[in-house]
């Protein structure tokens, strides 16, 4: 297929980018640079740097003649819960607005196909866990409410104009593959965080939240594989059909506490790691587990690499193996 990947050069895009050119796809990446970088883009495809809300069109085509994409995968967006809480119209503008634009020009082009990256902050605090996709979304801060509304924009769109959607409701996804993974300039999320501190970059990792109500206090979230979710998302391009939207969940299904996490780097690395209690951060629900059960029944979805210590591990590869193109490393 011909695919349009928005994001790409940001850590999942470029991954899934990554599978989706070794399964033989032709690959278009539109990104914006705002929090991924040009060196991410993998090589075999073509970068166009750019904001996907003003260029969609451009990019799509005006529809007459056949479509120029088989499909466009939606990574591009703003992504972090804290952040979100602090500066919400950048998640209403940079995800909502971005998205409505980017869902004019699929259907003005007739782009048939469309895998967005929805996630687990849709559901907020789940009444219980694993959190299947039927659910309460309630969602606890504003990013996780902009998927939520991009979710409630694609379903009518697939009903209305027959587009083949699906969104996947991403838990914590971690690890890398074949040289692409997290390598961002600003980094805020957790297994990464805790490595650069194995790796001397940073003095401790700071633990937030330690009165959850948790085994050990800390804040429990599900881990899974950057490998396995692209592999989900192979699966969700041949699986669309016309007319209707799926939303499926991808996790590894058990949870694991920020305690768990440290103690997992400081097995891998085989260095210890000096953690700090804080606050709780803004925006954050105590414990997220997926339920995968519909992936794997209705896609044939089977995560390969669901071992927090394996994922930590990949992870560790990749950042060790970074040197002097670590982003972290360079500011
Ligand atoms: N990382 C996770 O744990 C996780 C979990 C659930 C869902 N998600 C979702 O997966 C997607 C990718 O997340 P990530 O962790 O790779 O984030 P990331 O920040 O590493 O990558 C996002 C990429 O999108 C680009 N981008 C943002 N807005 C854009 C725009 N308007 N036009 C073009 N490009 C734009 C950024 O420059 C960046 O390269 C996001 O939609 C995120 O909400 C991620
Ligand atoms: O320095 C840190 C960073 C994080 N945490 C905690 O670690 C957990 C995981 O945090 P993080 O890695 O920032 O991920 P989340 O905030 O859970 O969000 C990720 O996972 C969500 C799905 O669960 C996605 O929607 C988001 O895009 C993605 O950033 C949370 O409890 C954080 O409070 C710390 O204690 N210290």
């Amino acid at each position: 297929m011909k695919l349009l990947v928005t994001g790409g050069a940001g850590y999942v895009g470029s991954v899934c980018s990554t599978v989706l050119l070794e399964q033989g796809h032709e690959v278009v990446i539109v990104d914006d640079l705002s929090t991924g970088n040009a060196d991410a883009v993998p090589a075999g495809a073509e970068f166009v740097e750019g904001d996907i809300g003003r260029i969609a069109a451009e990019v799509l085509g005006s529809g007459a003649g056949a479509p120029r994409f088989d499909g466009v995968l939606h990574f591009g967006a703003q992504s972090l819960v804290g952040e979100s809480v602090e500066v919400p119209e950048k998640y209403w503008q940079g995800n909502v607005v971005t998205t409505l634009a980017l869902l004019e020009a699929i259907r003005t082009s007739g782009t048939p196909r469309l895998v967005f990256s929805s996630t687990a902050a849709t559901y907020g605090e789940p009444d219980r866990v694993p959190i299947i996709e039927d659910a309460p979304t309630r969602p606890t801060n504003p990013y996780g409410a902009s998927k939520l509304a991009i979710d409630h924009a694609i379903s009518s769109y697939s009903r209305a104009h027959g587009l083949a959607a699906m969104s996947l409701r991403y838990f914590n996804v971690a690890g890398a593959y074949h040289g692409a993974g997290e390598n961002r300039v600003v980094e805020t999320h957790l297994i990464p965080l805790v490595l650069q501190v194995a790796l001397k970059q940073r003095d401790h990792i700071s633990v937030f939240g330690t009165d959850w109500p948790t085994k050990d206090g800390t804040a429990v979230r599900d881990y899974i594989h950057v490998k396995d979710l692209a592999d989900a998302h192979l699966l969700a391009l041949t699986s669309a059909r016309p007319g209707e939207h799926r939303i499926y969940n991808l996790g590894s299904g058990e949870g694991f506490t920020v305690r768990e996490v440290i103690s997992a780097c400081e097995r891998v690395t085989g260095l210890p790691i000096p953690a700090v209690d804080a606050p709780r951060r803004a925006g954050d629900p105590a414990v997220l587990i997926a339920s995968s059960r519909r992936a794997i029944d209705e896609l044939g979805w089977r995560p390969q690499h669901t071992d927090l210590d394996e994922i930590v591990s990949d992870a560790w590869d990749y950042l060790r193996g970074l040197g002097d193109r670590s982003h972290t490393a360079r500011r």
